[in-house]
């Protein structure tokens, strides 16, 4: 088992939750951060994976967070920024709430807890470590109805080329940028037939392709600043 944990944050469900699952089955210890308590919660618990509740809407939110995280753990292995919130624009007098709420998790929050977590990355015992943001095709053309969203993943994405350089050589820093991964709750099989034709490979492939991702990152000692897509060919639709 690795002695220093991977910090998996929004990890109470989907993506996030399939990844922390399959790294404690591959024996790393894991702490993930979640927003609203669910009963869903305990599976994870007794798996022996640490939950650390995180509202990540305001900079005095995520300054808590780190606190309470640099009380439960003194080292990391890695930190992966899945936190999200896919909300769509907003024409109305929230719109700025809207980009606001968005501009923190996606880009407020990893970049405070890059800063203040360095610590934990550096006193972990193994030769490497990584911080991977979890961003999103959309950066690379932009999105109608999801501006804000597509903006701030945009700044994530590019936050990933100043940590990489930032903290080389001693911790790697990439991302993942899914396209369509799974399908929510309220999609119904128009939106999905609609949604798998946008891409070369027209499937929903569902979170374990996102699991070999961040395998091979964690995994690969000479990658370093990468953006890596995970979206079925989109670019040649
Ligand atoms: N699913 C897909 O097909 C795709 C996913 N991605 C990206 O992959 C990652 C995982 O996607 P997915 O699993 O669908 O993500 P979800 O939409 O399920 O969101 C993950 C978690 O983020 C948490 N969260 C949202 N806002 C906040 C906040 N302000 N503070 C703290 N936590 C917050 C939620 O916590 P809670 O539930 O406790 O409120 C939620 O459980 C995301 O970064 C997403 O943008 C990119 C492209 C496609
Ligand atoms: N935080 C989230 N981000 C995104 C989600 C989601 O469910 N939560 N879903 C998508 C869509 O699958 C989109 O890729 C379909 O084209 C994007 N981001």
């Amino acid at each position: 088992m690795s002695a220093s944990p991977i910090l998996i944050t929004g990890g109470a469900q989907r993506l996030g939750r399939h990844c922390a699952e399959r790294l404690r089955d591959d024996d790393h210890t894991v702490i993930i951060s979640y927003r609203r308590e669910r009963p869903e919660l305990d599976a994870l618990r007794e798996r022996g994976i640490v939950t650390l509740k995180a509202d990540f809407s305001s900079e005095a939110g995520i300054l808590d967070f780190i606190a309470r995280l640099k009380a439960e753990t003194r080292s990391l292995r890695a930190i992966v920024h899945n936190a999200s919130d896919w909300a769509p624009d907003s024409m109305g007098d929230d719109a700025g709430a809207n980009f606001e709420r968005l501009f923190r998790v996606h880009m407020q929050a990893p970049y405070l807890i890059n800063l203040h977590c360095r610590e934990l990355l550096d006193a972990c015992s193994e030769p490497q470590r990584d911080i991977i943001h979890m961003t999103d095709y959309v950066v690379r053309k932009g999105s109608k109805k999801h501006a804000a969203y597509a903006a701030t993943k945009a700044g994530l994405d590019n936050l990933t080329l100043s940590f990489a350089a930032m903290y080389a050589p001693e911790i790697q820093v990439n991302a993942i940028a899914p396209a369509l991964i799974m399908l929510g709750e309220g999609d119904d099989e128009t939106y999905a037939e609609k949604a798998k034709a946008k891409s070369a490979m027209q499937m929903v492939p569902g979170p374990g392709v996102i699991y070999q991702s961040l395998r091979y990152l964690l995994d690969n000692r000479y990658v370093t600043g990468v953006i890596l897509p995970v979206d079925g060919g989109r670019h040649l639709r």
